[in-house]
């Protein structure tokens, strides 16, 4: 009897702890947004919120309002979804909500990556030095060249024919503009001589095929692998795909390169002065390529396919393009050369510019997460207030279409963590659609064929992708 009482305690007070841990007593505090923890103990409603995302905020937003918390897989989480309410999330200090601690957590799990204290002050100066002005003409003018060896290759023929070539648009584009902007970033294959340069070209276009394969493999995981819900054999597969780009996108790799972008080259040389191990560098540059290459392709699929769903649009958009070609004294003509289009260029397409907007504005659904440091009050733009308590908690902001507000679209993300390639990102984007627009003509295979649904399981990450596929059909205009 004597050793019994302490044993049933401590079973007690092990059993009150892990209930503790599985967050079975968490109430809701006076002044709090309402608490859903869901039925099943730690994981509360990771299961539905996984299946449909779009469909369980919905529910939540109709059961508890624009603001509430729920609890996640061992997190408690507060969405906030009242766009007019935007600027006090956005606005709010470091101290409080901070970004680091959340993106830290997810590259580890992720991409196996260990972060420096330093990261985001180096991902920021790096990016306004070569993402922004000068270096944004520079990165401009390196897509162009690859874009169109891409983009040209095996399409033109000897003879006066020109043949429609039949593809998947959501793939096509996904596929140029990854391998387009990896071979911008990363550099491209040396060419020793003017006759190896053609070879040099084939050998950068077969090796981002292969790449490209791979990176799909990935992306079809990434989402489940961030909320950590693979399965066994998904998780060897992730892993064995993580050991190949690693790889693929070694430092040492890299150095037998030309052209490797300045925000490359700095990333590296920063790490290798900090004295990271060079297999950790290695790491990080999976980590920006999934960054980089992940959204861009899904957004320029949306842009041609509404602008093929809205011929009027199409055409408005097509008439820039020429009228841009003509006043910079160039002429796309068969045989002809290639065209120069340069960064000042696609600073004289407002039209092309609101259709990516629109498109960005309906498809891209990012997650803007932060992480609560210290107790604190929202204050919403009706005067509401709620008193945020300091735990593992995100919140989630969402547009909403129709309404003039200051925060109406957000695809970027915002603040402290806004997207720092945004504007190669827009670049990337038009310069896909102009050249598609200079030297194709194509139309969807089946001009009836209804826009796919958006695949759900992928909200919260960036660009949306379709469910499936919408074949379409293209061929040189000249
Ligand atoms: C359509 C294209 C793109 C979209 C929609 C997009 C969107 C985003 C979003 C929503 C975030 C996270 C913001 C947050 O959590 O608050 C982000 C972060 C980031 N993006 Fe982009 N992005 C795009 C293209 C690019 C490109 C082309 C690059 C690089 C050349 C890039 C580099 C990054 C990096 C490095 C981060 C992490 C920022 C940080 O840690 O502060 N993105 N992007």
């Amino acid at each position: 009897m004597g050793l019994l009482l302490p044993i049933l305690a401590c079973i007690l007070a092990s059993v009150i702890g892990g209930l503790y841990l599985l967050g079975v007593f968490r109430r809701r505090l006076p002044g709090e947004p309402p608490l859903d923890k869901g039925i099943i103990p730690w994981l509360g409603h990771v299961l539905e919120f996984r299946r449909d995302t779009l469909k369980f905020i919905e529910r939540m937003q109709k059961k508890h309002g624009d603001v509430f918390t729920i609890q996640l897989g061992g997190f408690y989480i507060t969405f906030l979804q009242d766009p007019l309410s935007f600027g006090a999330f956005v606005k709010e200090s470091r101290e409080k909500l901070d970004f680091s601690k959340f993106a830290k957590a997810l590259v580890r799990k992720v991409f196996g990556y260990v972060a420096e204290e330093e990261e985001h002050h180096l991902l920021q100066v790096t990016s306004n030095k070569h993402l922004k002005g000068d270096g944004l003409k520079l990165m401009t003018e390196a897509m162009m060249d690859n874009l169109q060896t891409l983009m040209l290759h095996r399409v033109g023929s000897v003879s006066d024919q020109n043949p429609w070539i039949e593809d998947g648009l959501f793939m096509y584009s996904y596929n140029i503009l990854f391998r387009g902007g990896y071979l911008s970033l990363y550099g491209n294959t040396p060419a020793e001589s003017e006759e190896s340069e053609e070879k040099a070209k084939e050998k950068d276009r077969a090796e981002s095929q292969a790449l490209f394969c791979e990176f799909r493999k990935y992306d079809q995981l990434f989402p489940n692998l961030a909320y950590g819900v693979v399965t066994p054999t998904e998780r060897i597969e992730a892993k064995r795909l993580m050991g190949k780009f690693w790889n693929a996108l070694s430092v040492q790799k890299m150095m037998a390169k030309n052209n490797i972008s300045g925000w490359i080259r700095d990333m590296q040389q920063a790490r290798h002065e900090w004295g990271m191990n060079t297999s950790m560098i290695d790491r990080y540059m999976f980590v920006l390529l999934w960054a980089s290459q992940g959204n861009t392709g899904p957004s320029s699929f949306w842009l041609l396919l509404y602008l093929m769903k809205h011929p009027e649009a199409l055409e408005a958009v097509k008439e820039e393009v020429d009228r841009v070609v003509k006043e910079s004294g160039q002429e796309i003509r068969r045989g002809g050369p290639l065209i120069n289009l340069t960064h000042e260029m696609l600073l004289r397409t407002p039209v092309l510019d609101s259709a990516l907007d629109e498109s960005l504005r309906l498809t891209a659904a990012p997650l803007l997460t932060r992480a609560v440091l210290e107790d604190m009050t929202l204050k919403m733009a009706d005067g509401r207030e709620y008193f945020i308590r300091k735990d593992g908690s995100k919140k989630t902001d969402f547009y909403k279409q129709g309404k003039k507000v200051r925060y109406y679209n957000m695809p970027w993300g915002a603040g402290v963590s806004m997207c720092p390639g945004r504007f190669f990102a827009s670049n990337e984007m038009k310069q896909f659609v102009f050249l598609m627009l200079a030297y194709f003509e194509f139309e969807l295979k089946n001009p009836d064929e209804n826009i796919p649904e958006i695949d759900y399981r992928r909200w919260g990450f960036g660009s949306m992708q379709p469910v499936k596929d919408v074949q379409f059909r293209y061929r040189l205009r000249f």
